[in-house]
């Protein structure tokens, strides 16, 4: 089914997005001139075999790669424009991660974790909003825990709050249940399907995981660096259907 209700401009696009790697012979192209926006208030997964594109994607848009050639915006703000100390801002301001490894920093609890974007930034904590983040993630009796005291799920609901608590345009998460047994995982996923729906958080997420992305609204199915097909309101079963029938040998990373 066609979701036709996204109004609105895009949290991030990107026109013509071009990643290319090396020269010569061994030259690859891991982006061949994408173009894609990403709806505010949506959560967008893309997948894709290995070798795909989906981590350049990614890390293009979210400001940690630079392309090639085309242009990355974040809302109205065009990256390749933007000086250095520009684009940590944006990437501190306005973006949040998740990353498959939790990344938290071991000899803070999780409350500090949870924080620690805000504290560097020199911001004010906004008390409700941290309450309504760290209920909404079901951590307000773990704060004081380092996290070598929290399990997996635990450490990637602190690095889900992280990424929440500033307010961030976008949250680009990549395998952010990569790490975890199924049980944690369907926890994150659904912890930030609810930021979507109930917080309006936007969320793009890199899965291999057909039962992840049938989290989003939307997935993008990316193959040799470009977008392939879109499908909106999936279930587990034909995202698995749709990367079966992917390429001649029906390779799912
Ligand atoms: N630093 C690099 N130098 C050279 N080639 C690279 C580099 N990073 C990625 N590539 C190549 O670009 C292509 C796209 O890689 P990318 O990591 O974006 O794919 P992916 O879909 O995220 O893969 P996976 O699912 O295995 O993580 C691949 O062919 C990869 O080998």
């Amino acid at each position: 089914m066609t979701n036709t209700s996204q109004p609105g401009p895009p949290a991030a696009s990107a026109v013509d997005l071009a990643k290319v790697y090396g020269f010569g012979d061994t030259q690859v192209i891991a982006l061949g001139g994408v173009s894609v926006e990403f709806a505010a208030g949506q959560f967008t997964a893309i997948m894709g075999p290995s070798g795909s594109g989906k981590s350049t994607l990614m890390h293009c848009m979210a400001a940690l790669d630079s392309p090639t050639s085309g242009k990355v915006y974040i809302g109205e703000v065009e990256l390749s424009s933007l000086k250095d100390k520009e684009l940590t801002r944006i990437r501190r301001d306005r973006l949040g991660f998740i990353f498959q490894a939790f990344n938290l920093v071991p000899t803070l609890n999780a409350k500090e974790n949870i924080t620690l974007p805000l504290d560097i930034a020199g911001q004010d904590i906004d008390k409700e909003w941290f309450d309504t983040v760290v209920r909404t993630v079901g951590l307000a009796d773990r704060l004081k825990h380092k996290p070598n005291e929290l399990s997996g799920g635990q450490q990637q609901r602190v690095a889900c709050a992280r990424a929440l608590v500033s307010r961030p345009d976008i949250i680009f998460a990549d395998e952010p249940t990569g790490n975890l047994d199924s049980r944690s995982g369907a926890e994150i996923l659904a912890f930030l399907r609810n930021s979507v729906r109930e917080l309006g958080q936007t969320i793009v997420m890199v899965t291999h995981d057909p039962g992840a992305a049938a989290y989003a609204d939307r997935v993008l199915f990316l193959g040799d660096g470009q977008i392939v097909d879109e499908m909106f309101d999936p279930s587990a079963e034909k995202v698995l259907e749709r990367m079966k029938n992917f390429d001649p040998i029906g390779q799912v990373s």
